[in-house]
């Protein structure tokens, strides 16, 4: 194996000076991701840096670096917007190479008669839809992360934005792509309106949070869009229950309003407090073509009226709507996020998701709430625990659990004694009840341990394919697949 002086003067021989990067700072900050971001920003990461962070222009580049990598057995975290959550770019080895999506940064084209854009995989979300709405169209895909995040990371990790009970997941969306191979080789998978050329291979790729393959490009649908038929609407109501009742009705109706979601009181409180009321809320939001508006309008208001027992007022639909245009989150904002964490030693909304059918979702939730406040050995330190139902599906939809906590232990201590427990409480509940423990942020490397459980005897399929595609284990070592020796030195 290569040491770091080594590594440094081959990547020298394959690459630009200008496409490498061994400045000590952003080594330090491409080491973890957002999972540990109290420790990372308190300076305390246990966690080894990267040797090198590199910028390929394109996929020719990706694949030498990667057969490179491959032959020498070097670590690759792949990189786009850098929002990951769970873990997925935290580095677990000695000797690692980021892949960073930086300078693959064109759209190639869009194609609004065929409706879909092809982009390289640094592009991020937010350039393609400026572009996008100055022809009237949308991407449709919009995370709260949207100004940051980039399309390989987007399609890598199994994005879901906030209007997906319209357009759908990242899933959804991706027409075909392009990606490369730890042995160098570049696949692209074209572009159809649909096929039955045996399994649908994009689902190899899509969701493999870099432990598989390097995504290079990507085609995606794109939407007519139709801003000034939005209609917002609001509810405070008595329980999670009676709002999970009235998403359910809209969705079996066969209504597909794009926002529908149901808050907790207590996560209600922090993200509608001009009119919350201590009780929880349910809004929806319908877009799309005037008729399509009207009829999802209606459809929304008899569901309302069918549970009118659970709910307690209709709120204005301005607040909804002023609500609806704060939603996403800048540099900046995840940058103060940050600063405020160290400022007052607290931890607010640390989440985990997962999802389950409906019948199903209310119990999860109710469970894991009462378990959180009579087993959590610092439940003391909550300073709020709550969630909210905000993707749903004709079968089921998702819960989101949000909790804040003061810290009062060291920082590099936080994750395992606060998070930590509570996160395995929701996987526990989530499995025990058959749901998944991962809605959509990935498994990076801190669900990793629970890979198996979710997956049960189709675990099988996921570990063929790692074998088949990544035989020398060298993409994300610890992401998805779990891995003993990091499980033993980094979560317990
Ligand atoms: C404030 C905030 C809000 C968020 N809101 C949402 C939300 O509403 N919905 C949602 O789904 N997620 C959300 N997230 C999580 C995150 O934004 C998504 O997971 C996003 O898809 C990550 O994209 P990225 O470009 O930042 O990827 P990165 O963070 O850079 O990487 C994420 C994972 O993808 C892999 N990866 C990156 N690029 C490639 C590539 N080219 N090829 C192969 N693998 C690659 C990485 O190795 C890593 O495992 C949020 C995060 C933040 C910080």
């Amino acid at each position: 194996m290569l040491n770091s002086e080594n590594l440094i003067t081959a990547l020298n021989n394959i690459l630009s000076p200008e496409q490498i990067n061994t400045k000590e700072s952003d080594l330090y900050e491409a080491s973890a991701d957002r999972y540990k971001k109290y420790a990372k920003a308190r300076k305390v990461l246990d966690v080894p840096s990267p040797v090198a962070i590199v910028y390929p222009y394109n996929s020719d580049e990706v694949s030498t670096i990667l057969e490179f990598c491959n032959e020498n057995q070097i670590n690759v975290i792949p990189r786009g917007g850098n929002t990951a959550t769970e873990g997925g770019l935290e580095n677990w080895k000695d000797i690692t190479v980021v892949i960073d999506t930086l300078y693959m940064n064109k759209i190639i084209k869009i194609d609004s008669y065929n409706s879909q854009a092809t982009v390289q995989a640094g592009v991020s979300l937010e350039e393609l839809e400026i572009e996008l709405r100055k022809i009237g169209y949308t991407t449709g895909h919009s995370p709260q992360s949207k100004p940051v995040a980039k399309y390989g990371g987007l399609v890598s990790t199994r994005s879901i934005g906030q209007f997906s009970t319209l357009y759908g997941g990242i899933e959804d969306m991706v027409v075909g792509l392009e990606c490369v191979f730890p042995d160098g080789h570049i696949a692209k998978i074209k572009n159809v309106s649909r096929r039955a050329g045996g399994p649908d291979i994009r689902h190899i790729v899509i969701g493999n949070e870099g432990t598989l393959c390097f995504i290079t490009e990507v085609t995606i649908k794109i939407f007519r869009y139709y801003p000034e038929n939005n209609k917002f609407y609001g509810y405070l109501v008595k329980d999670v229950d009676t709002g999970i009742k009235v998403l359910r009705e809209v969705m079996v109706n066969g209504f597909r309003p794009s926002v529908a979601r149901t808050y907790s009181e207590e996560d209600a409180a922090q993200h509608f407090y001009h009119f919350h009321e201590n009780k929880c809320v349910l809004i929806f939001m319908a877009e799309g073509p005037k008729k399509i508006v009207e009829a999802t309008g209606e459809a929304i208001e008899e569901a309302a009226e069918k549970y009118n027992e659970g709910i307690i007022k209709q709120v204005d639909s301005s607040l909804i709507e002023d609500w609806f245009n704060h939603l996403n989150w800048t540099q900046k904002d995840i940058d103060d996020e940050i600063e405020g964490m160290i400022e007052n030693n607290s931890h607010s909304g640390f989440t985990t998701e997962i999802s389950a059918d409906w019948e199903t979702i209310p119990l999860i939730y109710n469970n894991v709430i009462d378990r959180v406040r009579n087993e959590f050995p610092r439940a003391h330190d909550l300073t709020m625990l709550g969630g909210h139902s905000s993707h749903s599906y004709l079968n089921g939809t998702n819960m989101y659990f949000v909790y804040n906590y003061d810290i009062h232990c060291a920082p590099e201590d936080e994750m395992i004694i606060y998070h930590h427990p509570i996160q395995k409480i929701i996987v526990e509940e989530t499995l025990k009840a058959g749901g998944s423990m991962c809605h959509h942020h990935g498994i990076g490397k801190y669900r990793s341990e629970w890979t198996k459980d979710e997956h049960g005897t189709a675990y099988y399929m996921l570990e063929k394919l790692k074998e088949a595609f990544d035989p020398n284990g060298i993409m994300n070592y610890g992401t998805i697949f779990p891995q003993a020796e990091g499980i033993n030195k980094y979560i317990r």
